[in-house]
């Protein structure tokens, strides 16, 4: 089983009700590029309005809480995301791990919460440059990753995605070699496989991101165990976001 390429923007702290057009070119031109998945996450203010912009994109959020419901004033939970026409939300990005001290115990908890409100996933992970240096960087992301994500998930395949980004490659211009990418995807999928099995481990996507731009994707994306890209600054403009979801169409044809 293998499924189409998966390019995320993921728009961060950005974007008021004037950036629905790029949402709307962005929908209307993934129509033609049925061979890759295309998604976005905008703030949480414009779930709503992009989800009833798109037609074809998934829209999705970028945190959610670990409750369902309750006195956790500022907080919105996986049930609300889904109501707004959240489809998917990406949890653990080093932002919140480093910003509101995120463990992988609390990622691994909004994990629950998320596939309990039907939503699909985004596990993020990724090293400081601190780490890579010192050698680590494989044993420190696997680690993040066997306690954040789920223990069991029937229907990985479909339900979650994986994004490897290395903390100093985002928003910086640097990003990974292919050959580290293929190392840290490797050792990834090896984890997924042991975790939920060959045929739904062996399947999950698992993203590459930090500082994916047009003019890098292609090599990206055609690296070994890359099964998409998680797209911050270049998500910001459908041109530039359209630019590497076109070199994910080019990969898949290829
Ligand atoms: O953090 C990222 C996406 O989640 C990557 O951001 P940039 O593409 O701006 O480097």
């Amino acid at each position: 089983m293998a499924l189409r390429p998966y390019i995320v923007g993921n728009w961060k702290m950005n974007g008021t009700r004037s950036m629905l057009s790029e949402a709307r070119s962005i929908d209307r031109s993934a129509q033609r590029l049925m061979k890759v998945e295309v998604a976005l996450a905008p703030p949480y203010t414009l779930i709503h309005p992009v989800h009833r912009e798109a037609e074809q994109i998934g829209v999705g959020a970028q945190d959610c809480h670990h409750e369902v419901e309750g006195a956790h004033t500022g907080d919105i939970s996986a049930t609300m995301l889904a109501d707004a026409g959240a489809k998917f939300v990406i949890l653990g990005h080093s932002e919140r791990r480093q910003n509101h001290g995120e463990t992988d115990e609390l990622v691994n908890a909004k994990c629950h919460a998320a596939i309990s409100a039907g939503l699909k996933l985004i596990v993020c992970c990724g090293e400081a440059e601190e780490t890579r240096n010192a050698g680590n960087a494989e044993p420190f992301v696997i680690a993040q990753l066997r306690t954040s994500l789920p223990e069991t998930l029937d229907d990985a395949a479909e339900r979650l995605a994986v994004a490897y980004e290395p903390i100093w490659a985002i928003g910086t211009g640097r990003t990974a070699t292919t050959d580290d990418i293929a190392a840290m995807h490797g050792a990834i999928r090896a984890l997924l496989v042991e975790r939920f099995g060959e045929e739904q481990g062996g399947a999950v996507r698992i993203l590459y991101g930090g500082s994916v731009k047009p003019e890098n994707a292609r090599e990206i994306l055609e690296t070994a165990d890359v099964g998409g890209a998680l797209v911050g600054g270049a998500s910001l403009t459908a041109e530039s976001f359209l630019g590497i979801v076109a070199a994910g169409a080019d990969v898949q044809e290829s």
